[in-house]
């Protein structure tokens, strides 16, 4: 029959000009039957294959022609497909219901079913319009799938079989490429026919591309370009977040990183690497890997939000709700491996959008309660999610494909990632100022309070000091009269008559004596008496002048030092004292009046003398004993020590 090529991709029926069989095809199937059957498997299908062939000519299926200059293709287009419930129809069976027109066309050019039991079969028929043989490469663009069984029936009835998925060890496949992928080797102008049976627990997506050598070579650079710059971002940041945990020793650059890793590892599983890469011969970890990386993901997400927006301190409810994601995430990831693969995935896949919801929510609560690192943290978000809703609309076809549309999601999370970063640095510098204001406020309150102790502490001191000199001063005073004790005069004495030798200068001593002082106390009472000391001691302080110093020597006896007071001048200090005693009338009750008089030794000792305190007293004293044997109120001069 002859293919009327038209323009690439173009789609047409091929049917028999006879409606049902043609002997013509008939021959010329029948002619060729058994001469190819890989599989023993198809040994056993012997003639019925060929009869199914036969019919192949009779009924009309969709054809897509396939060009000389054309480079890439689709199938979905032309792509039928049936449902093996229970897993167990053969090749044979679906090549013939193929043929029957049973197969239905896959729903919107797109075959992508979800979470299905048993197999599904896939039928196209593409056909080479050239004039030469063309190779290309079939391939299944999702990355998860387990079984895959290839059955290429050739125009001469030849049946190949070739099987990929995860299920098979990654050495198997056509291509080391990281989706399933299977070479087509066509005649010119010959129809070939795909039959794919493909069963899997993950979603059930076959999306089925043709490409030329040339092509996917391209594709695949591009393609791994743009990985390598995705996956580069995301290696970069964990390695560079994990060398400020460790200098920093801050949890929320390592959760950050644990966080990146999560998220890397699930693109790396979901995208086929983790496959082609890790774990190439593990089909085990082929599936178990993908609800493992999702609940650490998770897991890490929570772990590192709740501690970015320190929320058992900022709010302790929404603390408790990532706290219970923590734990169920934690319980996810060490179950996964011995959970049925689509229940965890379901289950991982389901929590996804409760848990970011979670975490916008807390986060919003958070940055409107004036935490402004929470901001940078929903921006980080917003990004993330703006690059899923642009794959979204691209899988609705809302959206064109372009190289921004279609990794969409891989630049919004690395916008995330980016973001996070910024914010792990923002929330760290503000820390620091922060712990800066803290620490400033904290030295200025502790100068203020030393200052403040420091001026209280002085003014004790002050008072200390003031209430050392009152003490002093107190202790050298005579409590009843308010001159000097005789204490103070014995330690003065010798120091001040030393220092006006030393200075050349004269010193004279009084001591001056009350007259009959006991017949005052016996005849007006001792507190008279008393009164009559504190006058005589002012009289005397008056006389002597400010620099002599006035002490009370005992009982009724006082003593003057005089310092630079020749005798003439003592003389002459004692004798006004003598007189005003004498002249002075003391008021008494009654209206009585009380008259005292006083006897006063004079010593003095020239500026040049050479004598003892002891002996300039003695000579005061033995002139004080003279003056009251010579009859009293009078002033005797002692010899002048020269
Ligand atoms: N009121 C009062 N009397 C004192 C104080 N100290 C000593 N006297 C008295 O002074 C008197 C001294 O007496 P006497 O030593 O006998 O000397 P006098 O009576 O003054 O006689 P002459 O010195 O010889 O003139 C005693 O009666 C003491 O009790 C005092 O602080 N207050």
């Amino acid at each position: 029959m002859p293919v009327n090529s038209v323009a690439d991709r173009q789609i047409r029926r091929e049917s028999c000009k006879f409606g049902v069989v043609c002997s013509e095809c008939a021959e010329s199937i029948t002619g060729r039957r058994g001469v190819a059957q890989r599989s023993s498997w198809f040994c056993r299908l012997g003639l019925q294959a060929a009869l199914l062939l036969a019919s192949a000519c009779a009924l009309a299926a969709p054809v897509l022609d396939l060009s000389p200059g054309q480079s890439r293709a689709t199938l979905g287009s032309v792509t039928t497909y049936a449902v093996d419930a229970s897993g167990q129809a053969d090749a044979a069976q679906m090549f013939g219901r193929a043929d029957d027109a049973a197969f239905k066309p896959v729903p919107a050019d797109n075959a992508t079913f979800g979470f299905v039991d048993g197999a599904y079969w896939f039928h196209a028929r593409v056909a080479n319009a050239g004039s030469a043989d063309m190779r290309w490469l079939l391939v299944l663009e999702y990355a998860l799938l387990d079984q895959v069984d290839l059955y290429l029936r050739h125009a001469d009835g030849r049946i190949e079989h070739f099987q990929s998925g995860d299920y098979h060890p990654f050495s198997q496949r056509a291509v080391s490429y990281r989706h399933p992928n299977f070479w087509l080797q066509m005649p010119p102008g010959q129809p070939l026919d795909l039959l794919l049976r493909v069963q899997s627990q993950s979603s059930m997506q076959v999306p089925l591309a043709l490409y030329t050598p040339t092509a996917f070579i391209e594709l695949a650079r591009d393609a791994q370009l743009g990985m390598g710059i995705y996956y580069g971002i995301l290696l970069a940041l964990l390695f560079y977040n994990l060398i400020l945990f460790v200098s920093l020793r801050d949890r929320s650059h390592f959760l950050y990183s644990l966080h990146v890793l999560g998220f890397g590892l699930v693109l790396f599983c979901l995208n086929g690497f983790a496959f082609e890469y890790f774990w190439p011969n593990s089909t085990w970890l082929a599936n178990a890997a993908v609800p493992m990386s999702m609940a650490l993901a998770m897991l890490a997400m929570h772990l590192f939000a709740r501690d970015f927006l320190e929320l058992p301190r900022r709010l302790p409810w929404g603390n408790r709700v990532l706290l219970g994601m923590i734990a169920f995430h934690a319980l996810m990831l060490a179950a996964s491996p011995w959970l049925d693969y689509r229940v965890a995935v379901l289950i991982g896949t389901g929590m996804v959008f409760p848990g970011v919801g979670a975490v916008i929510a807390v986060a919003i609560v958070v940055a409107r309660r004036g935490f402004r690192p929470a901001l940078l943290f929903l921006l980080a978000w917003a990004m993330l999610l703006a690059g899923t809703l642009v794959y979204a609309l691209v899988s609705f076809g809302m959206l064109g494909k372009s190289f921004a549309t279609e990794y969409g999601m891989q630049i919004g999370s690395a916008a995330e990632m980016i973001f996070l970063s910024f914010a792990l640095a923002y929330r760290w510098a503000a820390l620091r100022s922060e712990n800066e204001r803290i620490a400033r406020e904290a030295n200025e309150q502790l100068e203020q309070r030393v200052e403040a102790r420091t001026s209280e502490l002085s003014t004790a001191l002050q008072q200390l000091s003031e209430a050392h000199v009152r003490l002093r001063e107190h202790s050298a005073r005579d409590g009843l009269t308010g001159v000097f004790n005789r204490r103070h005069f014995d330690q003065h004495f010798a120091p001040l008559l030393a220092q006006c030798r030393a200075d050349a200068r004269p010193f004279s001593l009084l001591i001056a004596d009350l007259d009959h002082f006991k017949r005052v106390n016996d005849e007006h009472g001792h507190l008279t008496g008393d009164d009559c000391l504190r006058c005589i001691a002012t009289s005397l302080q008056q006389c002597a002048g400010e620099h002599a110093l006035v002490a009370r020597f005992g009982g009724e006896e006082f003593v003057v030092l005089m310092p630079g007071t020749d005798e003439l001048g003592a003389r002459r200090s004692a004798e006004m004292l003598r007189q005003r005693v004498a002249a002075h009338r003391f008021a008494l009750e009654g209206g009585r009046q009380l008259h005292l008089t006083v006897s006063i030794g004079v010593a003095s000792a020239g500026s040049e003398a050479q004598i003892a305190a002891e002996t300039l007293l003695r000579r005061a004293d033995d002139a004080l004993y003279e003056a009251k044997r010579g009859g009293r109120n009078r002033v005797v001069q002692g010899p002048v020590a020269a």
